[in-house]
């Protein structure tokens, strides 16, 4: 049986060739690199100041939690939480560490180059071959250890970053099982019918399918101009996402409001809900469209942690023995089956798996 990265290399989604740009080195945005003459409308619609509409926040720490984020994924998709318990120190520290990596010179950069059907490394994103321009962003995908490539970019000064991305894809994992349970009871489903991902958590399961993305968007001499990251959903269970303070850029697409900004908010990290999701709460919890913009004097970075099932587990919409359920919409697929899907067509993935 296929393993999830050998599902990843079949498919046309392997821009390994692709490098990023030299950002460090060009003055202006290259045509490749213009977005201008795309039908997409660039910019927020939101007003500047007033109105615009804000994502909830969600206090972990306060026992009206449970009752938040049900409605919060419903209506966005995407939430932040404070009191999540993953430190500002550490955090401080996987930033530090990341822009260590992305200051380099592009040469020593391209020593972490994602090698051809490899899931880590350096590289553009993955959904790049969807899109007729390139994107203003480089990124580092890391799926647990990154010693090998960090070894390759620092053979002597390697130990810190590894150490650092290490601990944090630990914390996050234990975030996301937390958010997880929080989310799954929000559906209805009494604790004690949580077999996973406890047993993920707890008794030594099949491992989750999980990865640290670190995203950087260099500063852009035209970001009206730029993409930093296309459109698009995410695939797994959910997403959570640390942006670097003071710098804006996330952006969610809200029904009836057209894009909005995700304000950093100090202390706080983005949930959001992926596809995955969207199939167990059958449709009811929407993995949301999203992208990342660039800014013209400040170098932005973000850190997405992407939390999946085991790559064999079915996903599925969960029955909640509720009589005015809804009928199920999506047929049963595995992880891997799903990932194979959607590298091969990004935005059909979900309506391949719809029934209804
Ligand atoms: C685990 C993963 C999720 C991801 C594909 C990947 O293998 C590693 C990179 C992830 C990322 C980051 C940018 C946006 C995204 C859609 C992409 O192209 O690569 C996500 C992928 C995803 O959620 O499918
Ligand atoms: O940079 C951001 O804020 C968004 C990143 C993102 O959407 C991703 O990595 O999937
Ligand atoms: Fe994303």
């Amino acid at each position: 049986m296929a393993t999830l990265s050998e599902a990843y290399r079949n498919t046309p989604l392997h821009p390994h060739h692709i490098i990023p740009l030299d950002f460090q080195s060009v003055e202006r945005v290259p045509e490749s690199h213009s977005w201008q003459d795309d039908s997409l409308p660039l910019r927020i619609q939101s007003p500047e100041s007033g109105e615009e509409a804000s994502l909830p926040i969600i206090d972990l720490g306060d026992s009206e939690a449970l009752k938040m984020v049900g409605p919060a994924c419903e209506a966005w998709g995407m939430f932040q939480v404070i009191n999540h318990g993953i430190s500002t120190t550490l955090i401080r520290d996987v930033e530090s560490e990341a822009r260590r990596f992305f200051s380099l010179p592009a040469k020593e950069k391209m020593k972490a180059l994602r090698s051809p059907g490899g899931a880590a490394g350096y590289g553009v994103a993955r959904i790049t071959p969807f899109f007729n321009k390139f994107m203003w962003h480089e990124g580092f995908t890391i799926v647990g250890s990154p010693m090998d490539h960090a070894r390759e970019v620092w053979p002597h000064g390697y130990r810190r970053f590894c150490e650092v991305m290490e601990e944090y894809q630990k914390k996050t994992k234990d975030l996301s099982e937390r958010l997880l349970i929080l989310i799954l009871k929000s559906l209805g489903i009494p604790e004690e019918h949580i077999e996973w991902p406890r047993s993920a958590a707890y008794q030594g399961g099949p491992a989750p399918c999980t990865a640290l993305q670190l995203n950087s968007y260099p500063s852009c001499p035209d970001p009206a101009r730029a993409m930093g990251l296309a459109q698009h959903t995410d695939s797994f269970l959910l997403t959570v996402l640390h942006q670097v303070s003071g710098i804006n850029g996330l952006q969610v697409l809200k029904e009836g409001a057209g894009w909005v900004r995700v304000v950093p908010l100090e202390g706080a990290l983005v949930v959001n809900v992926g596809d995955m999701l969207h199939i167990m709460s059958n449709g009811l919890f929407p993995s949301v469209l999203h992208r990342a913009v660039v800014d013209k004097t400040s170098h932005r970075m973000s850190m997405a942690y992407f939390y999946g099932p085991p790559a064999d587990y079915r996903v599925a919409p969960i029955p909640r023995g509720c009589p005015s359920q809804a009928p199920l919409q999506f047929r049963p697929v595995t992880v891997r089956e799903y990932i194979e899907m959607k590298a091969k067509n990004l935005d059909g993935a979900l309506s391949g798996i719809r029934v209804r």
